[in-house]
């Protein structure tokens, strides 16, 4: 790399931290995108900028604060970016992990400038920078969860698991070349390639938290176009386009289910407690039936007080199977009462069941059977489950 002479390399890495801090502060500020973790991330490339933006202003300084600013700087500036990571990724983490860290890395490198080692700052700090790291690619393995695809994850944890690397292959240079003691305390500049090294990884690093900021974005509009704003059900829109998916697998032996649930007596929880008491009553059920329901089904919010659930069935045609998971709704809804003003407020629902029919490309005629067996439950006296016959086989209730 004789074309790169290190200085520039530096100024380089000094510039993008400037521009980065500027584009992270306006995504804050203007777009307020993210502001909290945007103005972290900010924060971490100012700090890095400040510390390690002028090796030539250092050169006078004395032995202790050329040696532990910048040591300082980069513990401060990973620790930002573990934090506006956690909140971009919504980590319910506590910051307990994040306090040891910094407070162990700042004691372990003030107690090596005191120690008057050459070494010991620089172990210190770059020891607890990989320890960052490796909780950075914790944090994002985490925070993108199990139904991102290998490559999204290895590419998002990649530059965090190069920055902990790099580390580590630092410590033991650190403790096993010899003559590293003189190159600390003169302040020789890095080589050409350990400078471009550095920098490309830390670039890649803020690339992949913008790129993680656009995830979350593109989850958050996929979240408000699916998802009814009241219950976080899916809307009709969105509960009728997993149905269409549902039919289409029909044909190749997926079978499934439809329970439709309607509340009972709704308007008099809305006469009797008001209308918030009915938006909180609504929220309860949709709780309750989410911790009673299996991931691979979908609850959506045909409308009002109304909701159907979605069941992939194991054995195509298991009717039966489908009863006893809308019964278990049921009972469980009726079982949990709402806690409203301190008050237990009961609520109970009717369910309609039914099995899709094939050839039906929309589930209408599903939807429109269950609705049936629906208004059976509410005919007969509410709080009860009634099930429709199937098409082409044998009754079942
Ligand atoms: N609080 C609240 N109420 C709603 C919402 N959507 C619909 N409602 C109310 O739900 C009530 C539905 O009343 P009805 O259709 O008479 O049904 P019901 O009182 O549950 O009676 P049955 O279904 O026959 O047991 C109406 O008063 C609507 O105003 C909502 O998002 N929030």
């Amino acid at each position: 790399m004789d074309f790169l002479d290190v200085p520039t390399v530096l100024q380089v890495s000094a510039l993008f931290n400037v521009v980065a801090a500027l584009a992270w502060l306006g995504l804050a500020q203007v777009f307020r995108i993210a502001p909290r973790a945007s103005r972290l991330m900010a924060a971490g490339h100012l700090l890095r900028f400040a510390t390690h933006g002028c090796a030539d202003c250092m050169a006078d300084w004395p032995d202790v604060l050329r040696q532990g600013v910048p040591e300082l700087g980069l513990l401060g500036s990973m620790l930002l970016l573990v934090m506006a990571l956690r909140r971009m990724l919504r980590s319910r983490q506590r910051p307990h992990d994040l306090q040891w860290l910094g407070t162990l890395g700042a004691l372990g490198i003030g107690a090596g400038l005191a120690s008057g080692s050459g070494l010991a700052p620089q172990l210190a700090g770059t020891i607890s920078t990989s320890a960052l790291a490796l909780l950075a690619v914790r944090e994002v393995a985490r925070g993108l969860g199990p139904q991102r695809s290998r490559l999204i994850a290895l590419g998002m944890t990649a530059p965090f698991v190069g920055l902990a690397l790099l580390g580590l292959g630092h410590t033991a240079e650190l403790l096993f070349t010899p003559g590293w003691e003189d190159h600390v305390r003169l302040g020789v500049l890095p080589t050409p390639q350990r400078a471009v090294l550095w920098f490309v990884v830390t670039a890649t690093i803020t690339l992949n938290l913008i790129a993680l900021m656009i995830w979350r974005l593109i989850a958050r509009i996929e979240h408000l176009t699916h998802r009814d704003p009241l219950t976080g059900a899916l809307n009709r829109r969105a509960f009728e386009r997993a149905l269409t998916d549902a039919q289409a697998q029909l044909q190749r032996g997926r079978g499934f289910a439809l329970a439709i649930m309607d509340i009972d007596h709704f308007k008099r929880v809305n006469d009797g407690h008001g209308h918030a008491a009915g938006d909180a009553a609504l929220q309860h059920c949709v709780r309750v039936w989410q911790r009673h329901l299996r991931a691979v089904d979908r609850l959506g919010r045909l409308g009002g007080e109304e909701f159907c659930v979605l069941m992939p069935l194991a054995q195509p045609g298991d009717l039966a199977g489908a009863a006893t998971v809308a019964e278990r709704l049921r009972v469980q809804l009726a079982a949990e009462p709402l806690e409203w003003k301190g008050q237990p407020l009961t609520l109970t629902c009717s369910v309609g069941v039914a099995l899709p029919s094939e050839g039906d490309p929309h589930g209408e005629v599903g939807l429109v059977r269950a609705d049936a067996e629906l208004y059976r439950a509410k005919a007969e006296g509410r709080n009860r489950v009634c099930v429709a016959t199937p098409l082409t086989a044998d009754p079942v209730s």
